[in-house]
């Protein structure tokens, strides 16, 4: 057990339909503590650092439209063993297939277009969580 940092986006579709409160409501119900917190309009480059592993994909192209169909909100969560934990509450990649009282299982879908959309990102590891939390709060 250590304590740790985790980056949180709440991807377009999850800020659309308007589930940033249900999710901030999650992580501090669990106890977690919100660091910080902000709306961001995500750039290619951004996005290309964030996704560094998936941008030979061939999903990739749809992945970049996907994150910039609206704004993301941000948040740096704090806390005990807080990686693995809030990794959990997003649930499986694809929110068909994602277990319901997760994220994803409860605010996600499929979609007619095909794209996946799956309402959240999170950290997968304390050490992806610091590189994450620089390419998208490098104020702090
Ligand atoms: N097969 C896929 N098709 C489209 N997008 C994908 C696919 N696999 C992974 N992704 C996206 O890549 C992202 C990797 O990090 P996330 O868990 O935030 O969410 C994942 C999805 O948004």
């Amino acid at each position: 057990m250590s304590e740790q940092r985790t980056l949180v986006l709440v991807k377009p579709d999850g800020v659309k339909a308007q589930h940033i409160g249900d999710i901030i409501a999650r992580i501090e119900h669990k106890g977690y503590k919100i660091e910080a917190l902000k709306m961001i309009n995500a750039t290619k480059e951004q996005l290309a650092k964030h996704y560094q592993d998936k941008v030979n994909a061939p999903f990739f192209p749809e992945l970049v439209s996907y994150m910039q169909e609206g704004p993301i909100a941000g948040i740096i969560v704090a806390g005990t063993n807080v990686v693995p934990i809030i990794h959990k509450m997003a649930g499986a990649t694809n929110p068909g297939e994602a277990d319901w009282g997760t994220v994803r299982g409860d605010f996600g879908r499929e979609w007619p277009d095909g794209n996946l959309r799956n309402v959240i990102h999170t950290s997968d590891s304390p050490s992806e969580a610091d590189r994450e939390i620089e390419i998208w709060f490098p104020e702090l």
